[in-house]
């Protein structure tokens, strides 16, 4: 595997280096001991996948508070997504600064997200999956989230959006949230 730091303080893009014979190619997407020497996460508690059937679908931008703080790693297993995070620590070097990454099922990158950074996705194509490792339970109480379009950070979306959850459109503004 190729570890590449990218603009954002401790989000790592994370590309196979496949082995290819007359069949096709075998490739580890991950190992706790090469994330190990990485001084990355190795300890993850579920496997999970969204499935998005439009073009243009957005989810976002999660994450979990205090003791739920999740590390994902991110991966787009069919169809394309720009993947957009935000730096929410506010001792880090990039604090409120977002960044997008394209995730496709074939450029096979994956993206590692530390705890303390909102979390979302536009699906650049229909019938689009994501699949996450994530190294905390899922928490309901601690979820939380920041609004796709909220001033404070200016995320340029690629598309029009097609479909959005209730949730999702109305996360308070950042500013508010806080200061209360
Ligand atoms: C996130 C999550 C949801 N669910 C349930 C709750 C709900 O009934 C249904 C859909 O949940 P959501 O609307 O939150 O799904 P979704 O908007 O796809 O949530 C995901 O968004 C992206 C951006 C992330 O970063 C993920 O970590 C996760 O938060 O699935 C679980 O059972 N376990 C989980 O870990």
């Amino acid at each position: 595997m190729r570890f590449i730091p990218t603009a954002l303080d401790g989000v790592v893009i994370v590309e196979p280096e496949p082995a290819h014979d007359s069949r096709g190619f075998f490739a580890r997407t991950f190992c706790v001991r090469e994330f190990g020497a990485q001084g990355l996460e190795t300890a993850f508690v579920q496997h999970s996948l969204s499935h998005s059937a439009a073009r243009g679908t957005l989810r976002g931008m999660h994450f979990q508070r205090g003791p739920y703080a999740e590390v994902k790693v991110v991966t787009c297993t069919k169809g394309a997504v720009r993947d957009v995070l935000i730096d929410l620590r506010p001792r880090s070097p990039t604090y409120r600064r977002w960044e997008g990454y394209d995730l496709t099922a074939a450029n096979r990158r994956s993206l590692y997200v530390p705890k303390g950074f909102a979390h979302g996705f536009q699906t650049l194509e229909p019938d689009t999956e994501v699949s996450y490792l994530i190294s905390e339970f899922h928490a309901p109480a601690a979820a939380t989230g920041v609004r796709h379009d909220d001033p404070a950070f200016g995320i340029a979306w690629p598309l029009p959006i097609t479909e959005i959850s209730e949730k999702d459109r109305n996360w308070r503004d950042f500013a508010e949230a806080v200061h209360t």
